[in-house]
């Protein structure tokens, strides 16, 4: 269970620039359940994924994540229970290493063993067996370096690498949005294969209405750094795109379509 309670998080505090990015926000995750996120640009996404993993300082409240109180843990301690895949692929990998090594270097993840410690004979097995899971024949390339890959592959990686560390929760912020629309397809696709596989706890950000329904099984609405509705179960079953959409505008009291969503 992820727990965050009145979550507030106010950036440049006391200032003409203060913003409210966050307030308030409690929110219960239990283990295994995939949540996805919307909201329109400067809502508070980023903001909440970044009050999970620890890189974003919060202002008040708490984060538990199980029975452990995470509030004060900075970002590398908590990468032990939470791995972050962002939108731009370059962000998650490290261009000038291999495969391996960037697989070595998730795998101790929150362990405290060097990574050429991890890269012996039976984990490099283990990290062949799991990156054939894509399917793209990468298993040949270990050695290579992860700069050589395209966006969609190293977003495929990366997600691989997510099942490496004891890591349990799986962050991802718009992780599909920089590809192009068949990579996009694909990539998510497989987020869906390895969250199945490896019973991860997902937070997902994005920008589409319709990945926002079709993935998961529970999706939240931020706006104005605020849960302005959460629907799970046979209710969100139920919706489709044009009704996400209306209960989106009737929070906003204006008309949206689905582009000015997605452009904010
Ligand atoms: N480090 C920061 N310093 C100051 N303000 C910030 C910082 N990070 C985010 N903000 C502000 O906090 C608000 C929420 O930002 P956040 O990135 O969480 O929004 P978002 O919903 O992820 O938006 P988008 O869809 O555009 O990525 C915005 O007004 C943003 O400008």
């Amino acid at each position: 269970m992820i727990t965050l309670q009145k979550i507030r998080v106010t950036f440049n505090a006391g200032t003409i620039l203060e913003n409210r990015a966050l307030r308030n926000v409690s929110l219960a995750i239990p283990e295994g359940q995939f949540v996805t996120i919307i909201g329109s640009n400067g809502a508070g996404k980023s903001t909440l994924l970044g009050a999970v993993s620890g890189e974003t300082a919060i202002s008040q409240g708490s984060v538990a994540i199980g029975d452990v109180d995470v509030t004060r843990w900075p970002v590398h301690k908590r990468a032990k229970f939470a791995a972050r895949v962002f939108q731009n692929p370059l962000a998650g990998t490290c261009a000038t290493l291999s495969i391996e090594e960037n697989m070595a270097l998730a795998y101790k993840r929150g362990k405290q063993r060097g990574w050429h410690l991890a890269l012996s004979s039976n984990r490099r097995k283990i990290f062949q067996d799991r990156i054939s899971i894509l399917g793209l024949g990468l298993e040949d390339r270990l050695s290579d370096s992860i700069g050589l890959l395209s966006g969609g592959q190293r977003q495929a990686v990366s997600l691989v690498m997510a099942t490496l560390s004891d890591s349990h929760l799986l962050l991802l912020d718009e992780h599909t949005a920089a590809l192009d629309p068949r990579m996009a397809a694909f990539v998510l696709e497989l987020t869906n294969k390895v969250v199945k596989e490896f019973s991860l706890t997902v937070m997902m950000v994005t920008h589409s209405m319709k990945d926002a329904l079709a993935s998961g099984d529970r999706t939240i609405m931020l706006h104005q750094g605020e849960v302005v509705f959460d629907v799970a179960g046979d209710e969100r079953k139920k919706l489709d795109v044009p009704q996400l959409l209306e209960m989106f505008s009737r929070v906003r009291n204006e008309e949206l379509s689905d582009d000015s969503l997605l452009l904010g």
